[in-house]
C-alpha cells in the first residue's frame, strides 16, 4: 500500500500512466492523502470525517475511469466501476444499487486472498513438492494395487509397484530424496503425473438453485452450504510443472485462512474502497416526465449508500460511510445541480476534465509507460520485428484520431485503439513470414492505410 505517498507523488504517479488533466490528478491526490490523514487520527474525530466524493466532469473517451483505476492501483484499495443507468434499466428494483457495494467488497475479498496466497507461496510450493514426492514415489504398501504414476512416466521396470512392496524404507526414502532433488533441478517438468485435486466447479444441484434470489441477498449456495457438502475431487492427467501450480493452489487455499481473509477484505472495502459511478449524468433528472421518476429514484437508492449506511453481504455487514465515491458523466445535457440537492452536497468536489488535443493524442501514443505504440512493438518484437514509428508518422495517426472523432463519434482517446488496430492490421497478420528485422511506419504508410478510410464518414463509422 502507498497510502503515504504525498499529494505531488501521487500525481508523478498518475503521470506514468495519463496524459494531462491535472486538475483532476490533483483532486484525486488530495483524496487520497486525506485518507491517510484521517487514518493518523485516535477517537471520535476519525469517525466523524467523511471523504469528500468527487465529480468528474468530461467527455467519454479523456481519462476519468483511468486516472480513478490508477490511483486505486496505487493505494492498494478496492475498485469498482458501475453504470448508474444500469439502475434505471428494466427489472432493476430500489434495492439493486447495494449490489456496487457487494461488488466491492468481492473484489477486496478476491484482492486479500490473492496477497495472503502470494505471502504463503513458498511454504505451498513446497508442500506441492512433497505430494509431488510422494506421488512419484508412493508407499509400498499402499502401491500394490495402484498404477504408480512413476511407472507410467519410466516404463515402470525398476520402479514396479510388484517390486516395491518388497523394498524397505530406507530404499523409498533414498529414492524419494533422489526424487526431490530431481524436481527441484527442475528435470521433470515435462513428466505427465496424474493429480488429485478439488473440484472448483460448482456441483449441478447449486447451478440449479442459481438465480433463485438468494443472490440478491448476498448469499451464494455454495457459501450457504457449501460446508457441509463432502468436497468433490477429481482427477487430471497433467505434467509435472502444471501439477506443482495446482498443487501449490490448493495448499496455499489451506494455509490461508478463509474467514481472517474474509474479514481483512471487509475492512479494507470499508476504509479504502472506491466506487466509481459512471453517466451520473444520465439520472439527473432532466427530460420527459415518466423518465424523471424512475431517475430520481435511482438517485434516492443511491443516496444512503453514499451518505454511509450498512449493506448485508455474504461476509457480514458492510460500512459504507468511509468509501470514497466518484461520480463522472459527460453532463453534456444535465448539470450537477439538476442531480437532487442531497446527492449534489455529497459530491463536493468538481473537477473537469479538459477535451484531449492532437497533441495529447500524440502523448498518448508514445508516453504513458503502457503507451500504445510501446504494446504493439513489443508484440511485434516477440516475432522478431523491430517497429519504429516516425514522429511524422505518430503526428499523423493523431491528426486522423481527431478528426474522426469529430466528424462521427467523439469516443476521446479510445478512437487510437481503433485507428492503430486497422493501421496494423496487415502487419500483425503478416509478422511471422516477413523476414525483417526493422519495419519504419512513416507518415506515407499511414496516410496509405488509412486516409481513404478516414475520408469516408460512412466507411469510418464502422472501421475506425
Ligand atoms: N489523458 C489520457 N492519458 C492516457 N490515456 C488516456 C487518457 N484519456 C483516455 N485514455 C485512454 O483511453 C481509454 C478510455 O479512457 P477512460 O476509460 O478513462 O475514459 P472515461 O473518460 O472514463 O470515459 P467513460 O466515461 O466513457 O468511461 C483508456 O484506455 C485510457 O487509457
Amino acid at each position: 500500500m502507498a497510502l503515504d505517498l504525498t499529494p505531488r507523488q501521487i500525481v508523478e504517479q498518475l503521470d506514468r500512466y495519463i496524459v494531462g488533466q491535472s486538475k483532476a490528478k490533483k483532486s484525486v491526490a488530495v483524496a487520497l492523502r486525506n485518507r491517510y490523514r484521517r487514518m493518523k487520527l485516535e477517537g471520535q474525530l476519525k469517525e466523524e470525517i467523511i471523504p469528500k466524493n468527487i465529480m468528474m466532469m468530461g467527455p467519454t473517451g479523456v481519462g476519468k475511469t483511468e486516472i480513478a483505476r490508477r490511483l486505486a492501483k496505487l493505494a492498494g484499495a478496492p475498485f469498482i466501476k458501475v453504470e448508474a443507468t444500469k439502475y434505471t434499466e428494466v427489472g432493476y428494483v430500489g434495492r439493486d444499487v447495494e449490489s456496487m457495494v457487494r461488488d466491492l467488497v468481492e473484489m477486496s475479498v478476491r484482492m486479500v486472498r490473492e496477497e495472503k496466497m502470494e505471502s504463503v507461496r513458498s511454504q505451498a510450493e513446497e508442500e506441492a513438492n512433497n505430494r509431488l514426492v510422494k506421488l512419484l514415489v508412493p508407499e509400498a504398501k499402499k502401491s500394490a494395487s495402484m498404477k504408480n504414476p512413476f511407472e507410467m512416466l519410466f516404463g515402470g521396470d525398476s520402479y514396479s509397484s510388484d517390486q516395491e512392496d518388497e523394498k524397505p524404507d530406507e530404499e523409498i526414502s533414498s529414492r524419494r530424496n533422489r526424487i526431490r532433488h530431481q524436481l527441484e533441478m527442475g528435470e521433470l517438468e515435462d513428466h505427465m503425473v496424474t493429480i488429485e485435486i478439488e473440484d472448483q466447479s460448482p456441483s449441478s444441484m447449486f447451478d440449479m438453485l442459481h438465480g433463485s434470489g438468494m443472490e440478491q441477498m448476498g448469499m451464494n449456495m455454495n457459501d450457504a452450504f457449501g460446508s457441509f457438502m463432502p468436497k468433490r475431487r477429481k482427477k487430471r492427467r497433467v505434467p509435472v510443472a502444471e501439477a506443482r501450480k495446482l498443487l501449490a493452489q490448493e495448499e496455499a487455499a489451506k494455509l490461508v485462512d478463509s474467514d481472517e481473509a474474509s474479514q481483512e477484505a471487509v475492512q479494507r472495502a470499508e476504509q479504502s474502497g472506491i466506487i466509481f459511478i459512471d453517466e451520473i449524468d444520465k439520472i439527473a433528472a432532466k427530460g420527459e416526465q415518466s423518465a424523471n421518476v424512475s431517475r430520481e429514484g435511482v438517485q434516492r437508492d443511491i443516496l444512503p449508500i453514499v451518505e454511509g449506511s450498512t449493506i448485508t453481504t455474504k461476509y457480514g455487514p458492510v460500512r459504507t460511510e468511509h468509501m470514497l465515491f466518484i461520480a463522472a458523466g459527460a453532463f453534456h445535457m444535465a448539470k450537477p445541480s439538476d442531480l437532487i440537492p442531497e446527492l449534489q452536497g455529497r459530491f463536493p468536489i468538481r473537477v473537469e476534465l479538459d477535451k484531449l488535443s492532437i497533441e495529447d493524442f500524440q502523448r498518448i501514443l508514445r508516453e504513458p509507460s503502457n503507451a500504445l505504440l510501446k504494446q504493439y512493438a513489443a508484440l511485434l518484437e516477440t516475432e522478431g520485428i523491430n517497429i519504429i514509428f516516425t514522429d511524422e508518422a505518430i503526428e499523423r495517426i493523431a491528426q486522423i484520431a481527431h478528426e474522426v472523432n469529430q466528424e462521427t463519434d467523439n469516443i476521446g482517446a479510445r478512437r487510437l485503439h481503433t485507428i492503430l488496430e486497422k493501421l496494423l492490421e496487415d502487419l500483425s497478420f503478416e509478422a511471422p513470414d516477413i523476414h525483417m528485422s526493422e519495419i519504419k511506419i512513416t507518415a506515407s504508410y499511414v496516410d496509405d492505410k488509412l486516409n481513404d478510410i478516414a475520408r469516408n464518414k460512412d466507411l469510418s463509422r464502422f472501421i475506425l
